[in-house]
């Protein structure tokens, strides 16, 4: 009967109902360490390492392939969006009214060729938010990144690491445990940004994501700028291991990023002088 039914659950829950904060975190560690390794031998991390009270949201513009990243304090509820989109403007300030956050920052992995960024419009509809991309992309924006600048919100902090290759001005965000980094167009899952056009250089590709992504811990989760594939996520210890371009010696690398014969991205005469000024051309 629904009695007897509903203390059976109550028995089943209660291992869960009544653990401590404090055996939470230790249960996330223990589950760290004891991480199940693959038949490759690659591990396997089964549960998000940090909680420390970071909400995150992945989202996805489905006309370019494009994530934009929701970053924010559970307490304070200051958010950051990583790389918005102009076309889904309403759509994620539409979340961020719901979920009662306070946009701070609209921070640019880099000078998008493929769409226009949604930074100038989301500065039009948010006071006080400040747009972010990196000194060296050549576009204006309220914050120039340098290497090593941090972008907070509440108690939570992303890194600026310099990644370029893909274009000069590129930048990973990393947060600040390593749990996470959003590569933007330096690393793709499987893949990485092409090098042909906006200063693209392969050796100079290469070199970023092996010295400052594939450095990062293993368990460190990858989230990428764009995928054409419905992937969503992999790890430093995945991408260093399978990632196709990447585990190539340097030579091989060069060779594919030259022979990808990739058409241009539609829109790239319209979004690059539009994300030289953070999307405010013609908005
Ligand atoms: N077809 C799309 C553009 C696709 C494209 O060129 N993607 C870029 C990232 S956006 S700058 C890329 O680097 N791709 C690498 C790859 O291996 O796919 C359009 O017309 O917009
Ligand atoms: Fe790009």
């Amino acid at each position: 009967d629904m009695a007897l039914a509903a203390s059976r659950l109550k028995a089943l829950l209660s291992p869960v109902l009544h653990c401590k904060p404090t055996r939470l975190f230790a249960r996330y560690n223990v589950a760290a360490k004891t991480a199940q390794l693959s038949k490759s031998g690659l591990r396997l991390y089964c549960v998000r390492m940090d909680s420390t009270g970071v909400l995150f949201r992945q989202l996805f513009e489905p006309e370019s392939c494009t994530y934009t990243y929701l970053l924010a304090d559970a307490d304070t509820k200051e958010a950051v969006l990583i790389d918005p989109v102009l076309e889904t403007v309403d759509r994620d300030l539409k979340l961020i009214n719901e979920l009662g956050l306070k946009l701070k920052v609209a921070a640019n992995t880099h000078c998008h060729a493929d769409h226009i960024t949604g930074s100038g419009l989301l500065k039009q509809k948010v006071f006080g938010l400040k747009s972010a991309i990196s000194k060296n992309s050549g576009a204006t924006a309220d914050i120039m990144l340098s290497d090593g600048d941090t972008i907070s919100f509440g108690k939570h902090s992303l890194t600026v690491r310099e990644t370029p290759g893909h274009t000069d001005g590129c930048v990973t965000y990393v947060t600040g445990d390593q749990s996470m980094a959003f590569t933007g167009d330096a690393l793709l899952i499987r893949g990485c940004g092409r090098t042909d056009f906006q200063q693209g250089c392969s050796q100079k590709l290469y070199k970023s994501v092996h010295q400052r992504i594939f450095t990062l811990p293993g368990h460190c989760l990858l989230y990428p700028g764009h995928d054409y594939k419905g992937q969503t996520v992999s790890t430093v210890d995945e991408e260093t291991k399978f990632n196709p371009r990447l585990t190539k010696p340097l030579d091989e690398f060069v060779k594919i990023m030259n022979n990808l014969n990739l058409p241009k991205p539609a829109k790239i005469d319209i979004a690059v002088p539009a994300n030289l000024v953070c999307g405010l051309h013609d908005v």
